[in-house]
């Protein structure tokens, strides 16, 4: 598993190693020792799967506030996504800095969205197939969102006019985000 570090503080790209053959390929998509050995420590307890019937289905920007902030392990069983996190830190030098990476059953690559980051991501072909480890519960109380235009983050989004949930029309802009990472 290659660990490629995306942004400060713990964001990052793993990449598994993939064992091709002529009947197809073998991959340990998830290997606690493997990571741990590389620093990453998270203990995961909940995984989570969405299916996209569509290209451009956009879900996000989503986070949960402390105390049941959530760390992701996001990878795509099939299909592309164009992934994308922000940091929402407000003490943090990067604060409303976002990055965006694709993942895809092609490239197999993962993506280590840290706590006090948001969440997001657009597909790119139909039935794009999402899944991701968690490492708090998810807490209704505690999920709050961004708007996925907001522009003061001005995300490069692969769409214009996304396909998107009543929740994820109406979040508030980042300013006016409830925010409790210091
Ligand atoms: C996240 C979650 C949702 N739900 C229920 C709540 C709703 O009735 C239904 C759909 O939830 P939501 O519309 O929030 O699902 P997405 O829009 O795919 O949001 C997710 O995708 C973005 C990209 C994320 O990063 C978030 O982790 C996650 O919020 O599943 C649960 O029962 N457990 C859960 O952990």
């Amino acid at each position: 598993m290659k660990v490629l570090p995306l942004f400060m503080d713990g964001a990052a790209i793993l990449e598994p190693k993939v064992y091709g053959d002529h009947r197809g390929y073998f991959m340990e998509s998830y290997n606690e020792q493997v990571l741990h050995e590389q620093g990453i420590q998270h203990v995961f307890i909940q995984d989570n799967q969405s299916l996209s019937a569509e290209a451009g289905v956009l879900r996000g920007l989503h986070y949960q506030l402390q105390p049941k902030a959530q760390t992701k392990l996001v990878r795509v069983i099939s299909g592309a996504i164009y992934d994308v996190i922000v940091d929402v830190r407000t003490s943090s030098p990067t604060f409303g800095r976002w990055k965006s990476v694709i993942l895809s059953e092609y490239n197999q690559r993962q993506l280590l969205v840290p706590q006090g980051f948001a969440h997001g991501f657009c597909t790119l072909v139909p039935n794009s197939r999402v899944t991701y480890k968690v490492d708090a519960y998810y807490s209704p109380e505690h999920d709050r969102g961004i708007l996925w235009n907001d522009p003061a983050l001005a995300i490069d989004w692969p769409v214009t006019k996304p396909i998107l949930s009543e929740k994820d029309q109406k979040h508030p802009l980042l300013k006016d985000a409830e925010l409790n990472f210091d």
